[in-house]
């Protein structure tokens, strides 16, 4: 059988909530180009009920997202325990997740609460990881506003809190990438949200997925320190047989849209924040990645230059990635129980056949 490896081009299920045909990716009918300026609430009403909210709805969905912010004691005692484990963010936030589900305080199945408790549960590992105090939410911001501030401990400005609202949105779905596919497998088997939310964060976590934008900046900084002229670096690397990291995707062969918004969103950035060198090797990086390989930055390629702008280390990039990303899994999660359908696919078996069991093999010629 010729099976397309890794479930390339192999449609699954549909789904109402997101679609990339055709190189262009739209949220429930909506081109993303249309939606980078929209509220990041908006957002997750529009992918969690495939309609943009009336004006009182929003109103009344934000206020009720960020009052569900706060995080109960008991959820912050184990997090302070856990947080400063010398794992890996995403390991920590893998155990934050499943914690959220176990806190007896939190046993709840609402979306909005899990979303809220989520970006607390992120912006608190990345406040312990930097040995800040905690944040409580502000209830005069809105949800990525307070995010933010509860993540750097500063009120955004006009600037940045248009800009990291953007982000958020372009991360906040993607239709059946493996994370979200995770999610809904473990969804397909009625388990709870938690379960589903934990397989997406350790799907999300390897460099061919989310975890790319990490390596994207310890590529950066490894170019600089090098001193070697930048395409010197590639062409070693790829020569090695090493990826570039941020480059190419599944489904995007002409270009992910999403990283051409954030390109901009990153020049400025990081003009405003002296980190312009940063910008310009990216630049000549993938103008010659173009060139000679046709191949196109994806979403992760500038969003690591904006996260290390916005003073996070680079170990902590992918963790914000999943803050973004959690509407778009409960979405799928929610329409994946609708379906009530469990996903369990068939294989092609290419192991040996037609073996016999001796009962009493192990003792000839054993060496036990
Ligand atoms: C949020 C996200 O998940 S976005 C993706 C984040 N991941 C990365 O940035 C990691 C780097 N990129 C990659 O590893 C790949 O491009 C993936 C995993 C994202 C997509 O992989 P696939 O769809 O399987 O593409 P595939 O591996 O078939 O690539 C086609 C060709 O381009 C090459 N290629 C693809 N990406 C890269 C890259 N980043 N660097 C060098 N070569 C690459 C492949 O080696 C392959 O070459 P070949 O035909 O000579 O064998
Ligand atoms: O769709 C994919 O394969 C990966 C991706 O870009 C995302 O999850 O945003």
């Amino acid at each position: 059988m010729d099976l397309p490896k890794g479930l390339a081009g192999v449609v699954v299920d549909q789904t109402e909530i997101s679609s990339t045909a055709g190189g262009k990716l739209v949220y429930a009918g909506y081109e993303i180009e249309e939606l980078a300026q929209a509220s990041y609430e908006e957002i997750v009403f529009l992918l969690w009920h495939t309609r943009l909210p009336q004006k009182g709805e929003l109103a009344a969905f934000s206020k009720q997202l960020v009052s569900e912010m706060v995080l109960p004691a008991e959820s912050i005692r184990l997090l302070l325990y856990i947080a400063k484990e010398p794992q890996h963010p995403m390991s920590i936030l893998r155990t934050a997740t499943s914690l959220l589900g176990t806190t007896n305080d939190v046993i709840f199945d609402e979306p909005p609460k899990i979303l809220a408790k989520m970006l607390t549960v992120i912006a608190s590992i990345v406040r312990i990881r930097q040995d800040e105090p905690l944040i409580e939410p502000d209830f005069k911001l809105g949800l990525a506003d307070n995010f933010l501030y509860m993540l750097t401990g500063k009120k955004p400005d006009e600037f940045l809190s248009r800009l990291f609202n953007t982000v958020m949105v372009l991360h906040a779905d993607h239709e059946f990438n493996a994370s979200t596919f995770s999610a809904r497998v473990v969804a397909s088997t009625a388990a709870d949200y938690y379960s589903c939310l934990t397989a997406a964060v350790c799907a999300l976590k390897g460099p061919l997925h989310g975890g790319a934008n990490e390596q994207v900046f310890a590529m950066l900084e490894e170019i600089k320190g090098s001193h070697l002229d930048p395409i010197t670096y590639v062409k070693q690397r790829l020569a090695a047989g090493k990826k570039v990291m941020g480059f190419g995707h599944r489904i995007y062969k002409d270009g992910d849209p999403r990283a051409k918004i954030l390109q901009g969103l990153a020049r400025k950035l990081a003009q405003k924040t002296g980190n312009e060198s940063y910008y310009d090797l990216q630049v000549t990086l993938a103008d010659y990645l173009l060139k000679t390989k046709g191949l196109h930055p994806n979403v992760d390629y500038y969003t690591a230059l904006i996260y290390h702008c916005l003073g996070l280390e680079k170990d902590l990039f992918t963790v914000i990635f999943a803050a973004c990303r959690t509407a778009g899994w409960l979405a799928h999660i929610m329409e994946q129980k609708r379906t009530g359908r469990l996903i369990r696919p068939s294989s092609e078996y290419i192991g040996p056949k037609g073996r016999k069991y001796a009962k009493d093999h192990y003792q000839i010629g054993s060496e036990f």
